[in-house]
């Protein structure tokens, strides 16, 4: 969604950096970024606004994947953005640092220390600094990227703000402690944020000795698992010590579970649909009248493929409307078929120039819904990622961008909040907010957008439900 606003070289860069994630894909076919100014000499890249999306993360993890692909990784395994979440202290490092040593004994990557994945560098994605360490491996089965976040408050934000998007989990939980706050919290997240499955290790066996007190542990996380919409029966736990493993030591508690523990990774966590499986969605970003051909809009496909004389549906701001797509260009040239991270022109039959406008989308017939209210997970920036300087209440109405419009959303709290008339929502909060729009815009579950009000970027938003 925010690649629409990149400078053209960071798309380009993009743009071949998810070539490299998605197997089943072709290798880069011709670079796209150019087209829409074969349409029209306006500036149709300019930049209304800074996105905060943290794309600096995902792009190096995919060039390194890319990098390394050429040599000893094979595209034909699918790849998987997994990370470790759960309560500070629990050890997500140290067991990340043990998959990594275990993975890399059998091939399958490179060993990285606890100190290289803990001191990762911190990125400025626009705004927002995050601090995430490009952690990859594979199995026989798959390639993994892995993303252990130094400190809780990037978890959180890694996870709203889609630099992490984790398409599945590895929750840590200490057998010393058992759940804990942030066990819990990540796990709401979790669902909110869209992961469907997650696996469940148990660490730190090594320091308890009583077998019924590690029952304990599993039971109450089968049952956190329910509560939380994870299957609680099916989810597969691992007990092992994280640690041992990492020294080489204790191989029943140590390598072995961590074995056990990647082989559950590989069968219970399904790879997604990736971008260009899922059906056809393009931004509009700007719509011309070509004399003789008709109105032609142009913009960034986000997802899928489309053909020439499919039937596609203009949705947002107003009525949707069905029509033909009777041409696709791109470097004035003609071609049958668009795809995800191209910009393209797309010659509509039958519309005028005043029925599609930017802000709308171009999708395959009814696949998204335009509407007005919806539910979000919202974080909110600090002052020193740029953000608010005081905290702001219920009825709090800035600006929302989303793909190439922005629109004034009214935040409230969600029925039943206690005290949301005087609840405060502090620079720095993630909270689950109920949002009103001026007009309505295309919107789905997992949509993200960001908040900005006086010029500055204020919060960054998942949606998590749609109100028709
Ligand atoms: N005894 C024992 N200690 C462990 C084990 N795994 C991790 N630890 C220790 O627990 C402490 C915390 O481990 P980390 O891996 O840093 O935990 P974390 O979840 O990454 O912590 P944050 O990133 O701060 O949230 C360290 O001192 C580890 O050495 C284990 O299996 N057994
Ligand atoms: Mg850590």
């Amino acid at each position: 969604m925010i690649r629409t606003r990149l400078s053209q070289g960071v798309s380009t860069a993009i743009r071949s950096a998810e070539v490299s994630r998605v197997s089943a894909r072709p290798l880069a076919g011709p670079s796209t970024s150019s087209v829409v100014r074969s349409f029209s000499a306006k500036a149709t890249f300019s930049v209304r606004a800074p996105r905060i999306a943290a794309l600096a993360p995902r792009v190096a993890a995919a060039r390194s994947y890319a990098s390394e692909a050429g040599g000893k990784f094979s595209r034909s395994k699918p790849h998987f953005n997994i990370g470790t979440i759960g309560h500070v202290d629990h050890g997500k490092t140290t067991l990340t640092a043990a998959i990594t040593k275990h993975l890399s004994e059998q091939g399958g990557g490179k060993f990285m220390d606890y100190s290289q994945i803990d001191k990762a560098p911190e990125e400025k994605a626009r705004g927002i600094t995050i601090s995430t360490a490009h952690v990859e491996y594979e199995t026989k089965n798959r390639h993994y990227a892995h993303i252990d976040c130094p400190g809780h408050a990037d978890y959180i934000k890694n996870m709203i703000t889609g630099a992490a998007q984790l398409d599945g989990a590895i929750i840590v939980v200490s057998a010393t402690d058992g759940q804990m706050p942030q066990t819990r919290e990540h796990l709401l997240l979790a669902r909110q944020v869209g992961i469907k499955k997650l696996v469940v290790f148990i660490n730190k066996v090594d320091q308890v000795d009583d077998p019924e007190m590690l029952e304990l542990v599993e039971m109450e996380m089968r049952e956190l698992l329910s509560t939380y919409g994870y299957d609680g029966e099916g989810t597969p736990i691992v007990m092992g010590s994280a640690l041992a493993a990492l020294e080489g030591r204790d191989d029943e508690r140590g390598v072995k579970k961590i074995e056990e523990l990647m082989a559950s990774a590989d069968s219970w966590l399904d790879v997604p649909q990736r971008d260009l499986d899922k059906p056809f969605l393009m931004y509009v970003e700007d719509v011309f009248s070509i004399s003789g051909r008709g109105t032609v809009c142009t913009g960034k496909v986000e997802r899928g493929t489309i053909l020439k004389g499919a039937e596609v549906e203009i949705v947002g701001m107003g009525p949707s409307i069905k029509t033909t797509l009777t041409g696709i260009e791109m470097f004035h040239k003609e071609l049958d078929r668009g795809e995800a991270g191209d910009n393209m022109g797309a010659l509509l039959r039958g519309i005028k120039r005043e029925q599609i406008r930017r802000g709308q989308v171009l999708v395959a017939p009814g696949t998204i819904k335009s509407a007005k209210k919806f539910k979000a997970q919202i974080y909110i920036l600090t002052k020193d990622e740029g953000g608010r300087y005081t905290p702001f209440m219920s009825n709090y109405r800035p600006q929302l961008f989303i793909r190439t419009t922005d629109v004034t959303v009214a935040l409230t709290f969600p029925e039943g909040t206690e005290g949301a008339h005087e609840k405060l929502v502090m620079p720095g909060d993630n909270v689950e907010m109920m949002g009103e729009l001026v007009h309505d815009i295309a919107l789905e579950k997992g949509s993200r957008f960001t908040l900005r009000e006086g010029g500055k970027t204020i919060g960054t938003g998942l949606v998590s439900e749609v109100y028709a």
